[in-house]
């Protein structure tokens, strides 16, 4: 096929998938999007900055998306060169204080900053930030026996809905402050479902390692109730690591978000993918069918 051929049918592909587009678009216009961007599913560089174009595009067309990160990698990568030894209790890192310091310095120094600067680059106007920022998140502690572990108690959405008014995306990291002006360390997916139901959020994004929820015989299953999820859960299939997403998921929904989706965030273009075509990602999940 000649050049010029071959570049008119590109361009055509882009126009039709634009015009396809545009009934995602208007649905989702001022949409509330809570993003939970996980540390195995923050790739390279290429894939940082190709998130980072889907954000300024959400923003672009009229969504106000937050960024909720993890990063529990690079802690641990930090953690080994320190020679401090980490533990993980029902998927929660066991925290004392000077793991918490460590925590700290790399989930809002280090993977806090990639993402802003990520998303500044593509375009955008990215903010950094804690829980402790405007005491936005207030937490109780969670389990003694895992330290400096903290659980939501309150979030005040409001420097959120101030950054919302001018545009900006909020980038937050994991970290509450508690009532006695303890730092406490907070699980990602909890964090993002704590704000995502504070905002009343349309959507919260839990994106992770695999296509989503897989039934008993490994496929995934596209949307899902409340009830078959609490079902899955008490029969063994949905077990690990998906224990805690899923338990955020209700949690939120029963916080007053309107739907969940955990998808794979390996996925070239996952949030697009999801909330602008007909092939959502991932499995969506609602209170009712
Ligand atoms: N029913 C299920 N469907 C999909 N994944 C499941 C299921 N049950 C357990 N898992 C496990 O949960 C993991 C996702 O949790 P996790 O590794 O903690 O994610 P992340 O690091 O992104 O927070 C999957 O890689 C898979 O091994
Ligand atoms: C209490 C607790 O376990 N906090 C996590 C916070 C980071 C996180 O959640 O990171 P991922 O999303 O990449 O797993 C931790 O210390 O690793």
């Amino acid at each position: 096929m000649k050049k010029q051929d071959a570049m008119t049918r590109d361009n055509a592909a882009i126009a039709r998938t634009l015009n396809e587009a545009l009934p995602y678009l208007t649905r989702y216009d001022d949409a509330i999007v809570v993003i939970k961007l996980g540390g195995h599913a923050m790739g390279s560089d290429e894939g940082m900055a190709s998130f980072a174009r889907d954000v300024v595009l959400m923003r672009t067309v009229g969504i106000n998306p937050v960024i909720v990160h993890g990063g529990g990698p690079m802690i641990n990568q930090l953690l080994e060169r320190l020679g401090v030894k980490s533990d993980f209790v029902r998927g929660k890192r066991v925290t004392d204080a000077e793991t918490m310091r460590v925590v700290e310095m790399v989930l809002a120094g280090e993977v806090n900053k990639r993402i802003v600067q990520a998303i500044n680059t593509a375009g955008g106007r990215a903010v950094g930030l804690t829980g402790k920022d405007a005491d936005m998140i207030t937490c109780a502690q969670d389990d003694p026996e895992l330290g400096f572990v903290g659980t939501p108690t309150e979030v005040d959405p409001r420097l959120l809905n101030s950054l919302f008014r001018d545009e900006m995306i909020p980038v937050i990291a994991p970290i509450g402050t508690g009532e006695n002006d303890e730092t406490f360390n907070i699980n990602g997916d909890t964090a993002a479902g704590a704000i995502a139901a504070a905002l009343r959020a349309d959507r919260l994004l839990l994106l992770t390692d695999v296509a989503g929820v897989k039934d008993g015989t490994g496929e995934v299953v596209t949307q899902l109730t409340a009830a078959q999820v609490r079902a899955m859960t008490a029969d063994g299939t949905i077990a690990g690591g998906m224990i805690p997403k899923t338990e955020t998921a209700l949690a939120a929904l029963e916080g007053g978000v309107r739907a969940v989706v955990i998808l794979d965030g390996r996925v070239p273009n996952a949030v697009l993918l999801e909330l602008f075509t007909s092939h959502g990602a991932g499995s969506l999940i609602r209170l009712d069918a």
